[in-house]
């Protein structure tokens, strides 16, 4: 299965300008010649012609070859780049199967690419996310690790624990030079290093996966507070119904937007409170789903009333979520019976003064917002966006922890050996060298057809 010749349309199903067919493999040259006769034998070179099954003219397009391993997945690499119809393309590619190449699985040109070494697992899993990517900040993290960054830290930090196994295993190896104590004084102070350096690019996972996924927002409060109108007035668009009317919003309404490169799931909610009605209740019951889903829950308040027990019972069922809280004051316009101070007084935090109708304040609050997504970062410029990495990060500082606690107790220097390639095994995890055969599966298989 891994020496033989795959090929998938690259681009998009449907109607296209232009659609492109890759092969890859042994006979990828041998399959361009049959398919594409007028292709030029020169590395890169794209030349025009046509692609004739038999007598008959499939398409008029344009082929280029790539010699391995100067190409992306390492191997001998052809493109047909053909006009992007539908049926046209079908029929090229069948064309290609018949002369030799069979059906590529889901992500196996990148998977060819990563066991070829043209890339780490670490930049096979950014290629999927890069494309996948729902925000500019999700392009920017997952390009940022399709170029290596990830990569080149954490061989970085392999690099230096080498360096001490090294030191390590020389006193164990000369016990009479009495090396150990020199070492563990040199090397304890590295370890503690390292060890926070691991734990700090680990803590970008919460901004990384926002910038990934994107942030999820309820909007929540009790009946007519205007959290409706506040959907409308962040989103820039008549979304949801308003009305004067408690009880307007009867189901969940989602929106997204994108602020500042990051993507923001907002859900507007039925006003929660307590009720007879069957069907409000069952919208109660989804807001309730709609915060418990959320990272983040805005919960409104009208500022031209009074905080009334309803108020109280959404905030008992804000409170029962995991998710963080921003109180908003609404209605800042409107004659003011509610000050910032009541509400601190009442909730503990202050809330934030804005006016879903005039869209006073409303700016204030996405940037908080984009603040709230953006908190945590620090490492530099990498942005750790995968769970798999983030427990790899965490399992090599718990080994390096571990090392540093066998040196200071003084045990044998065997331990600290085994805790230190401990370390360097689990971030191995992250680059692949040091990964199940089965891990690589799953992370080829989320992957589309033809990458
Ligand atoms: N036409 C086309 N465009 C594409 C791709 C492709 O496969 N085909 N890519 C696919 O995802 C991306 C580009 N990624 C690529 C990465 C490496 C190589 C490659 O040939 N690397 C060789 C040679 C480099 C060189 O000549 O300097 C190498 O690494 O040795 C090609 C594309 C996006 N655009
Ligand atoms: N003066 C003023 N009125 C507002 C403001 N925001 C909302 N309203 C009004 O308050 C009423 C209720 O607004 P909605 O946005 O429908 O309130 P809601 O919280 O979604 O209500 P339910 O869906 O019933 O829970 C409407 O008449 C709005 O025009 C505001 O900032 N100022
Ligand atoms: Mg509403």
């Amino acid at each position: 299965m891994e020496n033989d010749t795959i090929a998938a349309v690259a681009t998009p199903p449907g109607t296209g300008g232009v659609a492109v067919i890759r092969i890859s493999g042994p006979e990828a040259r041998a399959v361009l010649e049959k398919v594409f006769p007028s292709a030029s034998a020169a590395h890169g070179q794209m030349t025009y012609g046509g692609i004739r099954r038999g007598g008959e003219l499939l398409d008029t397009a344009m082929a280029v070859f790539f010699y391995g391993p100067r190409s992306y997945t390492g191997e001998d690499t052809a493109e047909l780049h053909c006009h992007g119809s539908a049926v046209g393309v079908q029929r090229v590619l069948e064309f290609v199967y018949e002369c030799g190449a069979r059906p590529a699985q889901p992500g196996e040109f990148t998977r060819r690419a990563f066991v070829n070494g043209k890339m780490d697992l670490s930049q096979a899993e950014a290629v999927c996310d890069f494309i996948s990517a729902s925000s500019r900040e999700g392009a920017r993290a997952s390009l940022g690790q399709l170029a290596g960054n990830l990569k080149e830290r954490v061989l970085s930090y392999q690099e230096l624990l080498t360096d001490a196994l090294a030191r390590v295993e020389a006193a164990v190896e000369y016990p009479e030079e009495d090396l150990e104590d020199e070492v563990a004084e040199d090397i304890l102070p590295l370890l503690a290093e390292w060890k926070a350096g691991l734990l700090a690019l680990a803590q970008t996972y919460r901004a990384g996966q926002i910038a990934k996924d994107g942030l999820r927002v309820a909007i929540a409060g009790k009946p007519n507070v205007g959290k409706s109108s506040l959907l409308n007035a962040l989103c820039g668009m008549e979304r949801a119904i308003v009305a004067n009317v408690p009880g307007t919003t009867r189901d969940t309404i989602e929106q997204s937007i994108e602020l500042d490169g990051i993507r923001i799931y907002l859900t507007d909610t039925a006003g929660i409170r307590s009720t007879n009605d069957e069907i409000e209740k069952q919208g109660v019951k989804r807001s309730e789903n709609a915060i418990n889903e959320s990272k983040l829950s805005v919960f409104v308040l009208d500022g031209s009333g009074e905080i009334t027990d309803e108020d109280r019972f959404v905030m008992r069922a804000l409170k029962k979520s995991e998710a963080d809280l921003f109180i908003v004051l609404n209605k800042l316009d409107a004659c003011e019976r509610l000050s910032e101070k009541d509400v601190e007084r009442e909730f503990g935090a202050a809330p934030l003064r804005v006016s879903a109708k005039t869209g006073a304040g409303v700016g204030e609050l996405k940037r908080r917002l984009t603040d709230y997504a953006r908190q945590d970062r620090t490492a530099g410029e990498i942005l750790v966006t995968n769970e798999r990495h983030v427990f790899a990060l965490k399992s090599a500082a718990h080994a390096i922890g571990e090392a540093e606690d066998a040196l200071r107790g003084g045990m044998d220097m065997d331990c600290v050996t085994i805790d230190l390639n401990a370390a360097w095994r689990s971030l191995g995890e992250i680059t692949g060298k040091t990964v199940s055969e089965e891990i690589i599966d799953r992370i080829f298989t989320k992957f589309c057809l033809g990458k």
